[in-house]
C-alpha cells in the first residue's frame, strides 16, 4: 500500500445503502484531485469487516478487483475483525460501538501509511473514529450517504434534545427541521423518537459532524436548495455556523443495453419484452422486501385487481439469530396466493431474491416505483426520472417520504400505517399503483416533476454543475492541505 504522493483515505461503513455511493464518490473525488491521471493523489480504503450481505461481499470483491486492476493508484485495505459486541440494543448502537472498536486499528493503518494523508474521509456512521483524526491532527471529512434534510435534522437534534424534555415523538405540534416544512413528530426516524441508547448515539453524531472540516453529503444540490440553505445560514445549530456541504450527485450509467455477448439479466430481459413506461417496480432495498404473509397477500391482491404491469421483487424472512439482518430468497409458492403467478403471468414478473436494480431502473419499461425510500433508491430513480409511491420502512424513509411528496412532489402520497409495522391495504395500494401509473392528475404532476429532477441530476454531474463545481472546490481544499498545486483536473 506503499505510494509516495499524498492519499486521501475513506473509511466507509461496509453496508449496501453507504459502501457504494462512498467508493464513487471517493473515486471522482480522487479524479478531481488529478488521480486519474497525474500522480497528483492517491487514494486508500480502509475495510471494516462488518457483517455484510452476501451482495456486498461480492460487490466489494468486484470492485477490489476492477480497481486493482485499473492501474489507478487505489489502494485497499482490510482493518483486522474486533468482536462483535452482542449485547446491543439496537442496530445504530450496533454499528456505533462496533466502529469505535476499530479505533486503535484505524490509527494503526493511519499511521503506517508511507504516503502523507491529505484528508480522511468517514461515513457519518464512523464519528467515534474523529478522535483518532484528531490525535493525528489530519483533517476529516464526513461522508453523509442520506438526504440533506436528514443532515439537517441530525445536526439540529443535539439542541432539539436540550429543548425537549421528554421524547421527541411527544412533542406537541410539528418538528422543526431547518429548510423543511413543519414535520410531524410521527414521521421522525424511528432511533430519534424516544430516548435510549440508539437516540444518544444519533444526538452524539449530531454534535461531532460539527468537528469535521467539511460534510460531504449524496444528493443533488438542485433537489434540496431550502434545505442546503439552511445548513449553510446556520439555522441548524443555534449561535454556530455547520461545517461547509459538499454535495455529490449520483453518476449512473446512461448506457441501459447489456454489451455485446452479454445475456441480459433475467429481469432486464423480461422488462425488454414490456411497453415503454408500462411496469410498476416494487423493490425495498438491502434490508426491506420481506413481509409477513398477510401483507404479502395484500400486496398479491392490489397488484392483481391494479391491472398494471409489475416487477416485484419479493424477499424472504430474515434468518434468526443471525447477525446480518439480511432477508433469504423468497419462497414464492409459499409466499404468494394461489393462482396468483398464473393468472398475473402475461403481465407481471416476481423476483424472488437481490435484483440488479440499477439496471432495472435504467430500463424504459420502467414507469413508477413502489419504494422504501433507502436514498440511493431514490436517486436513482428520479436519475432516470421515474416517479415514485413511498412506502418507507424503517430508519429515515419516513422522512424521506415526506420530501418527496410534500417538498419535490416527484412521489404520490400513499397511506402507511406506521403503527401496525407499516402496514399497507391492499385498496390503498392498488389506488397508489392506479395513481402513479394511470392518468391521474396527482399521477401526471409527479411524472411531470420527475422528468424535471432528471434533468436536474444529469445537469450536475456535468462540467459546471453543482456536484462538479463541488467536487472542484474539495480537490482543491485537500490538494492544499498537503501542500499541492491546486491542478484538479476535469472530471464529473
Ligand atoms: O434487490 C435489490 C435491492 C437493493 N439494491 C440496491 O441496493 C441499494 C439500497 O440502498 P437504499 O435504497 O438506500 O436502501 P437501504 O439499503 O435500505 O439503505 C440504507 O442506507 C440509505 C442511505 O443512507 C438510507 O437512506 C436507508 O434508509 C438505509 O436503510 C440501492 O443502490 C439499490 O439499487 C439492489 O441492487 N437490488
Amino acid at each position: 500500500m506503499a505510494s509516495a504522493c499524498p492519499t486521501i483515505v475513506l473509511i466507509p461503513l461496509c453496508v449496501p445503502g453507504h459502501l457504494p455511493s462512498m467508493f464513487e464518490a471517493g473515486k471522482r473525488l480522487f479524479n478531481s484531485c488529478g488521480g486519474g491521471g497525474g500522480g497528483a493523489m492517491s487514494l486508500t480504503v480502509l475495510f471494516t469487516q462488518m457483517t455484510m450481505s452476501a451482495n456486498l461481499i461480492s460487490d466489494v470483491d468486484d470492485l477490489i478487483r476492477k480497481e486493482s486492476g485499473s492501474g489507478l493508484d487505489i489502494h485497499f485495505h482490510h482493518l483486522p475483525a474486533v468482536e462483535l459486541p452482542t449485547d446491543s440494543p439496537g442496530a445504530e448502537n450496533f454499528i456505533m460501538r462496533f466502529i469505535q472498536l476499530h479505533a486503535p486499528h484505524v490509527k494503526a493503518a493511519l499511521s503506517g501509511l508511507s504516503s502523507p494523508v491529505a484528508a480522511v474521509v468517514a461515513d457519518y456512521f464512523c464519528t467515534t473514529l474523529f478522535d483518532v483524526t484528531l490525535e493525528l491532527a489530519l483533517p476529516v471529512y464526513a461522508y453523509f450517504s442520506s438526504s440533506a434534510s436528514m443532515l439537517a435534522l441530525i445536526l439540529r437534534l443535539p439542541a432539539l434534545d436540550e429543548e425537549v424534555t421528554g421524547d421527541l415523538v411527544d412533542m406537541e405540534g410539528a418538528i422543526d427541521v431547518p429548510g423543511m416544512p413543519p414535520v410531524p413528530a410521527a414521521l421522525l426516524p424511528g432511533p430519534l423518537m424516544t430516548k435510549g441508547p440508539n437516540y444518544e448515539w444519533m444526538v452524539y453524531h449530531g454534535k461531532r459532524l460539527m468537528e469535521a472540516a467539511g460534510i460531504i453529503v449524496y444528493t443533488v444540490a438542485e433537489l434540496e436548495p431550502a434545505v442546503l440553505a439552511a445548513i449553510a445560514d446556520g439555522r441548524c445549530v443555534p449561535g454556530r455556523r455547520a461545517p461547509t456541504v459538499y454535495t455529490v450527485s449520483p453518476a449512473l450509467s446512461v448506457k441501459a443495453a447489456p454489451g455485446d455477448g452479454e445475456r441480459p439479466h433475467e429481469c432486464v430481459a423480461w422488462l425488454d419484452a414490456q411497453p415503454p413506461a408500462s411496469v410498476v417496480l416494487l423493490c425495498f432495498g438491502s434490508l426491506g422486501g420481506s413481509f409477513p404473509p398477510p401483507q404479502v397477500h395484500e400486496i398479491a391482491d392490489a397488484l392483481e385487481r391494479s391491472g398494471h404491469r409489475f416487477l416485484w421483487v419479493l424477499r424472504g424472512p430474515v434468518p434468526a439469530g443471525c447477525g446480518a439482518p439480511y432477508p433469504t430468497d423468497a419462497n414464492v409458492d409459499e409466499l404468494l396466493p394461489d393462482g396468483f403467478l398464473e393468472r398475473t403471468k402475461d403481465r407481471g414478473l416476481v423476483w424472488p431474491k437481490w435484483a440488479p436494480q440499477k439496471d432495472i431502473m435504467a430500463r424504459p419499461a420502467v414507469g413508477g416505483f413502489v419504494t422504501h425510500c433507502g436514498w440511493n433508491s431514490v436517486l436513482e430513480s428520479l436519475w432516470h426520472g421515474v416517479p415514485m409511491a413511498p412506502w418507507p420502512l424503517y430508519a429515515e424513509q419516513h422522512l424521506k417520504a415526506f420530501e418527496l411528496v410534500s417538498v419535490m412532489g416527484v412521489a404520490v402520497a400513499m397511506e402507511v400505517d406506521r403503527e401496525r409495522g407499516n402496514y399497507v391495504e391492499a385498496a390503498e395500494l392498488e389506488r397508489a399503483v392506479r395513481s402513479l401509473m394511470g392518468g391521474s392528475e396527482e399521477g401526471r404532476k409527479a411524472r411531470e416533476k420527475a422528468a424535471e429532477a432528471k434533468a436536474l441530476c444529469r445537469n450536475a454531474v456535468e462540467e459546471g454543475g453543482s456536484s462538479y463545481v463541488s467536487l472542484q472546490k474539495l480537490a482543491r481544499e485537500m490538494l492544499a492541505y498537503c501542500g499541492c498545486e491546486a491542478g484538479a483536473s476535469a472530471s464529473l
